[in-house]
This record gives C-alpha cells, structure tokens and sequence, in this order.
C-alpha cells in the first residue's frame, strides 16, 4: 500500500510588527495548516505577542485545543540552559518547538524531557520537539569554511540519527534530504523543511532549495514557508496557489 502524507503549511511570519503579524495570521490562519513565529518575533513580542498571535488563530479556525504554532528559537546551549528555556516557553503550548541538534544528545535530550515534564506537570499538549540540522541558507562551501569537511546532506543525516536516538520527534531539514532521511529513518518522525521556493519566488539567501510540489512528493510532513507568502502583494493568495501546488503533487 502506498503511503499518502499530506504535508501542511506553516507559513513563517518574520517580522517585528505585531500589529501585521496579527492581521497575517488572520488572514493566513484559514488556507494553511498553521503559522511559524521565529526570533525577530519573539525578541520583539515574548510571550505576550505569542499570545495575542495564538488567539487570533484560535478565533479564525474555530477548533479546539492550542493554536497550530511553531515557535522557532533555535535553542542551543548547555543542557541545563535549554531544559530551562523549554520550561519557559511550555506554558505556551506550541505545536512545535526546535533546538540544534548540534547541540549534542544530552542537550536534545533535556529538552525532549523539559517538554514532556512541564506538559505532564501543568496538564499541556506537550509540544513536537525537533532538531535543527544543518540550516538551509548553508551549502557545503560554507560549510567547509566553517571548518565542517562533511557534505550538508551527510552531516543532516548524521544529526538527525542523533536526534531519533535523542527520542526528538522530527527534525528541520532542506527538502533535498527528505528522500534519504525516509530511507534513512522510516516515516514516522517529524520532517519539518524550509527552503521551500514555488517557481515563481526569489530564492533570496536559502541555498538547499525545492519547489512544494517537489517537497510534498518528496514525504515533507511540514513545509515552511515565509517570504514567498509574506512579501506577496497577496499573502492569501500566494498562500492559496502553494496549497494548491502541494495538493496537486
Ligand atoms: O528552523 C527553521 O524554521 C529554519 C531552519 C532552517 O534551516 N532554515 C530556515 O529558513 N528556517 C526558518 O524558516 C523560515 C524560512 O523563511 P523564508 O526563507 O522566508 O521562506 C525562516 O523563518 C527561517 O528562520
């Protein structure tokens, strides 16, 4: 039988702007699976903006529960530092929550176990933890000037092995290592992918890059998606032609 994954959109909103971060989500909120809120947010807004994003979801969709956000931090420090920031930001009740996994296996592990203990303890949706592996505005000569000799796709598969073994629920990658992060590690763990370009947006300052249509195809759980939606004259409408593109593949 043939595995069908519909993968959904997390359309990225980056900017520090909470008046038009709300007014993008609600626009955004009905055509995509749900929104990612990042650093230049975050710094901005803390847990207040999120909030008010949250709640503005929640009104728009109409379903119960916690609003359908990734909240990208990027956490990465010691083990006990990370425990304590996942801690800070559980009551929030994201989706998802993203650490380095570069950060090591104690580090990812903390995290995973923060996630799971601050759920249990204040009775929360306990948030998909997952690993940032090598970020998608990066290629191998960049990662060779860095002093990393190991290509971006081996290097990928390498950290995401360590976040299975980590017991992380998934991992961000570029849509071109789907394909041997499935052989790899199976469908049943998290593939969150950014790096995403429709044919007709600029590629800007991602590198490892896919269309959608080829990111579903190839068994994305979550696109995300910011500045080809975000910098559209017609947020709503680009977001429209990508989920069509996605249901089409
Ligand atoms: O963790 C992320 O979300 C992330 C990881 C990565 O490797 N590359 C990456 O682009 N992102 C985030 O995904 C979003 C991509 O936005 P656009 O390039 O505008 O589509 C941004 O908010 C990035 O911070």
């Amino acid at each position: 039988m043939k595995l069908v994954r519909k993968s959904g959109v997390l359309a990225a909103i980056d900017t520090a702007d909470l008046d038009a971060a709300a007014a993008q989500a609600g626009r955004l909120g009905p055509s995509v699976a749900g929104i990612k809120l990042g650093l230049e947010f975050y710094m901005a807004h803390g847990a207040p903006g999120y909030r008010r994003i949250a709640a503005t979801i929640a009104a728009q969709k109409s379903t119960l529960g916690p609003a359908p956000i990734f909240l990208d931090l990027k956490f990465h420090d010691i083990p006990n530092t990370v425990a304590g920031a996942v801690r800070s930001v559980a009551p929030l009740e994201p989706l998802i929550l993203n650490v380095h996994a570069s950060g090591g296996k104690t580090m990812m592990r903390a995290a995973r176990d923060a996630a799971a203990e601050s759920a249990e303890k204040f009775n929360l949706r306990r948030p998909k933890v997952i690993g940032v592996t090598v970020l998608t505005s990066l290629d191998d000569v960049d990662l060779r000037r860095v002093g990393q000799a190991v290509p971006a796709r081996d290097q990928v598969l390498r950290l995401a092995e360590l976040a299975r073994e980590s017991e992380l629920d998934g991992v961000v990658c570029s849509p071109q290592e789907i394909t041997a992060l499935r052989e790899r590690l199976g469908n049943d763990f998290l593939l969150v992918t950014p790096g995403i370009r429709p044919d007709w947006a600029a590629t800007g300052d991602q590198k490892r890059v896919m269309t959608p249509a080829e990111a579903a195809r190839a068994g994305a759980d979550y696109l995300v998606i910011g500045r080809p939606i975000t910098a559209d004259e017609d947020p709503a409408g680009a977001a429209g032609r990508i989920v069509a593109e996605i249901d089409a593949a």
